[in-house]
């Protein structure tokens, strides 16, 4: 199938569903396939081509590979008079009647193999309008591809429509011809819905085979280990050491089981100390890819959406003097440094006794609850003028919620210290007795930058160890693990390697165990880079793709 097809899909902008939603200057539209550059010699022509087949001069010239060209595009649908295809039709009267200009547009070609999808690629750079953008894909979808094959001494001639590109299909494409591995795969599908410049960069990082490398070099060290252990099992252990002495690791003594293994035991060792060390990493990659949430609590009225707007810079949440006022989790992204978070308004809580809680309310806390749990920072919000009740609902949720008990996740703010006068100011934030705790003024902003920034530092330092804009993981080359998927597989690669260490230490009698561990530890790193079957993976990871990717 992906041999016959030519694809097409407008690749730029808002993609698919959306077509031409926003004005754009340009949109870009791709062709793909054996039929693509056909399609763009129909769309250059002002005649219908199939009656000038004979004629070379009249067969639009296309632009040189990879140099853009300022054409004019032609609508193939508008000079199909029913009688078109008559044989009856007078030919020159007919190439006299010129199509419609569609626009007018730049267009390049991408000979196969070298383009992105490994096949023939055209892409068109028209005007973005909708009217436009339009025009050119019905054109598309009703072009008809006449291509001959050979096999055996045979002709074949086939015909074949161009169709819509299906989600992702133009990487599935760049994937099945070898154009791209499966973890640049992901990568390109985290580098297209970056929002943050440290997502970018930990995409392109991911992109440019890094990590791919990394797994695939363990991978072939194992396999190298593997080989060992086929050699003593087929000759014994003095053959196979000779083979693959490695000068650079000490060579074991005569250590009972141990010496069976020679160099690679040492080497397999090291090897899972580095994936140890690759797993501590304390989910960065994943916390930066998926983004971090920050909740925040506190009691009603304490300035909560007040904070929330401030920090986001427009009124996203309704801010009001009546307590109870936020019922629904209002959520808004922000960049904290690049850091990509989610910061979560909720409802105050309070005693579901005290006057005027109704069951609205109650409903409220019950979601406050759910997102300071789900939360990977928690913002108290506490107001000034009534600080020891504000500081007690605040603790009272911390300690329900067990997995936000870490202190080094929770921030205090003492909000509206605009209503506190100067002499009793110092007393309030000294009760909130944390090292991270802010006085604040939603009304003045006062101190609200220097929380801001404590806030950024917190985050960029969950997902990049440093605070800094710096990926550190020691002897990865800043490969991080992005994925709860590849974590999986290091994780099960690293537990069969801890077990090849205990069996490889029994000599003879566990050879055949042991290694059977080598084998299970490479082909999970083999199922990271695709390089063992990973069917099920690619449904999901194409799946997540738009349109004209
Ligand atoms: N003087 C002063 N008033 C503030 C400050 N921050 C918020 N307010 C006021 O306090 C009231 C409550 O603010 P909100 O932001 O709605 O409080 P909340 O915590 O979201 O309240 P609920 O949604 O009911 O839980 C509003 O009238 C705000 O204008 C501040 O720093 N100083
Ligand atoms: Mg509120």
């Amino acid at each position: 199938m992906i041999k016959e097809d030519t694809i097409f899909a407008l690749s730029s902008g808002g993609g698919g569903a959306s077509i031409g939603s926003g004005a754009t200057a340009v949109a870009v539209i791709r062709i793909s396939g054996p039929g693509a550059f056909d399609a763009l010699k129909e769309l250059l022509s002002p005649y219908p081509l199939h009656q000038n087949a004979n004629d070379n001069a009249k067969i639009p010239k296309l632009p040189k590979p990879r140099m853009a060209s300022l054409r004019t595009l032609y609508d193939p649908l508008s000079n199909t008079a029913p009688n078109d295809q008559s044989s009856t039709r007078n030919d020159a009267s007919s190439t006299t009647q010129q199509r419609d200009p569609l626009d007018s547009a730049l267009v390049l070609t991408f000979p196969n193999p070298n383009s992105f999808t490994g096949e023939d690629i055209v892409e068109i750079h028209c005007h973005g309008s909708r009217a436009v953008v339009m025009g050119i894909l019905d054109a598309l979808s009703t072009i008809t591809i006449t291509s001959t094959t050979t096999d055996d001494d045979d002709t074949n001639i086939v015909q074949h429509k161009l169709r819509p590109a299906d989600p992702g299909e133009f990487t599935q494409r760049a994937y099945a011809n070898g154009k791209l591995g499966l973890v640049e795969v992901e990568a390109l599908s985290d580098l297209i819905v970056a929002d943050t410049s440290l997502q970018r960069k930990q995409a392109l990082r991911q992109f440019d085979g890094r990590l791919s490398r990394l797994y695939e070099g363990w991978r072939t060290d194992l396999i190298k280990g593997l080989a060992h252990a086929e050699a003593v099992i087929d000759f014994g252990d003095d053959e196979a050491l000779d083979d693959d002495h490695d000068e650079s690791y000490p060579s074991t003594e005569n250590d009972g089981g141990m010496s069976i293994w020679g160099t690679i035991a040492p080497r397999i060792s090291s090897l899972r100390k580095d994936m140890e060390r690759h797993l501590a990493d304390a989910s960065r990659g994943e916390l930066l890819r998926d983004g971090l949430r920050i909740a925040i609590v506190g009691r009603p009225n304490a300035g909560k959406s007040s904070l929330l707007n401030l920090l986001a810079g427009r009124d996203a949440a309704i801010v009001s003097s009546s307590p109870g006022t936020t019922r629904d989790v209002v959520e808004v992204l922000l960049d904290l440094g690049g850091a990509r978070c989610t910061l979560l308004d909720t409802a105050g809580v309070r005693e579901e006794e005290e006057e005027g809680v109704n069951e609205i309310e109650i409903e409220g806390m019950k979601r406050a609850r759910v997102a300071a749990r789900d939360a990977h920072f928690i913002v108290g919000v506490v107001d000034a003028t009534d600080y020891r009740r504000g500081l007690d609902a605040v603790n009272e949720l911390i300690q329900q919620e067990e997995g936000v008990k870490n202190a080094g996740n929770i921030m205090y703010v003492l909000n509206k210290l605009d209503l506190v006068e100067e002499k009793d100011k110092e007393e309030c934030i000294r009760a909130l007795q944390d090292t991270a705790k802010f006085g604040i003024s939603c009304t003045t902003s006062e101190g609200v930058d220097d929380f801001l920034s404590y806030l950024t530092q917190q985050a960029l330092s969950r997902v990049s160890g440093s605070g800094k804009d710096e990926f550190s993981v020691e002897g990865t080359e800043g490969a991080v693990i992005t994925r709860a998927r590849h974590r999986r597989h290091v994780e099960a690669a690293a537990n069969a390697l801890q077990r090849f260490e205990v069996l490889s230490g029994q000599g003879y009698m566990a050879l055949d165990m042991a290694a059977e561990e080598l084998r299970l530890a490479a082909s999970e790193l083999g199922r990271i880079t695709g390089a063992i079957d990973v069917e099920d993976v690619l449904d999901v990871l194409f799946a997540d793709f738009c349109i004209g990717k």
